[in-house]
């Protein structure tokens, strides 16, 4: 696996697999990596002869009074994965690459990119919007592929590739989850072992809510039960909600539909979300 820092070096690899006629697959990430960044990789890997991965930890998707400072980072340990996975090539922009002196510009999705973690993480979703619209053009993929535990930020990369005419195809990878149900993510390694054991409620609430609302009951009453189930198992609730998928706006009757959560528990915010299957119950 070829480790990557300068965008000469990337472009140069990128260019010559392109002249093979080889497609190219990007998986950017933020490192830390676990089992749910891995079926990302063997997703890519079937998609594509070439694997890009990247690691960078954005901060202009941090705000000022989160764990910027404090975010996992394990570059070596990341990087044997990878080359055991068998990436081809591990890209790891420096910080002034990306914002060198003087850089201004902002991609902001509006509406999708505005509501549930947009609106309680203000300015994430231009932090995320800007570094992957810059991590496209540099490596230029034909695929980039994406998990499903974030769903909302799956659903503004979608619209940010269709709005800006992006050449590329973006993958939802489902979300990879703990044995006891609760999603893989690599801010679980700030619980501690009670907390731990208590954050299996995220899942569990949703699932609560789902089976209610699929079985015909009113989602309100349903989405406050999960509410509840939270806030019994020591979650602070930032939002329970059935929003449309694509949107993430308010549901609509014969539209895919989503039920997603963001909580925190001691000082981790953790988010999860599921699709609401209508058909469960026939
Ligand atoms: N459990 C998971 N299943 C599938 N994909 C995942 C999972 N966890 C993370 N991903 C995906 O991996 C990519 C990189 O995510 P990132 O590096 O931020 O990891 P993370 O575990 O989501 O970290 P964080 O705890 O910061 O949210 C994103 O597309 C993300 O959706
Ligand atoms: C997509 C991403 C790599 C952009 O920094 C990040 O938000 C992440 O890891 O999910
Ligand atoms: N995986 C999402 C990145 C973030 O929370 O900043």
């Amino acid at each position: 696996m070829q480790t990557v820092r300068q965008l000469d070096a990337l472009r140069g690899a990128v260019a010559t697999w392109r002249a093979a006629g080889e497609r190219v697959a990007l998986v950017p990430t933020m490192g830390a990596l676990h089992d749910g960044h891995m079926a990302l990789v063997e997703a890519a890997r079937r998609a594509a002869q070439r694997v890009v991965v990247s690691i960078f930890v954005n901060p202009k998707q941090f705000g000022a009074n989160e764990d910027l400072a404090k975010y996992p980072r394990k570059e070596l340990a990341d990087s044997r994965m990878l080359a055991a996975a068998g990436v081809e090539l591990l890209w790891l922009p420096p910080v002034e690459l990306m914002y060198p002196d003087g850089f201004v510009t902002n991609v902001a999705v509006r509406g999708v990119g505005e509501v549930l973690d947009g609106a309680h993480r203000p300015g994430h979703f231009d932090g995320v919007a800007t570094v992957v619209t810059k991590l496209l053009n540099q490596v230029r993929p034909d695929i980039a592929l994406f998990g499903e535990k974030d769903w909302q930020q799956l659903a503004v990369i979608r619209r940010l590739v269709a709005d800006l005419d992006l050449d590329v195809e973006i993958l939802g990878v489902p979300t990879q989850r703990e044995d006891d149900g609760l999603a893989l993510s690599s801010r679980n390694a700030y619980l501690i072992p009670e907390e731990r054991t208590r954050a299996v409620a995220l899942p569990r609430a949703l699932g609560v809510a789902e089976r209610a609302i699929a079985r015909g009951g009113d989602a309100e009453t349903a989405l406050a039960q999960a509410r509840e189930m939270l806030v019994t198992a020591g979650f602070e609730v930032d939002y329970v909600t059935l929003a449309d998928a694509e949107t993430l706006g308010d549901p609509i009757e014969g539209r895919p539909m989503r039920l997603l959560a963001a909580a925190r528990i001691g000082g981790t915010r953790l988010i999860d979300n599921i699709p609401l299957n209508t058909n469960d119950y026939g």
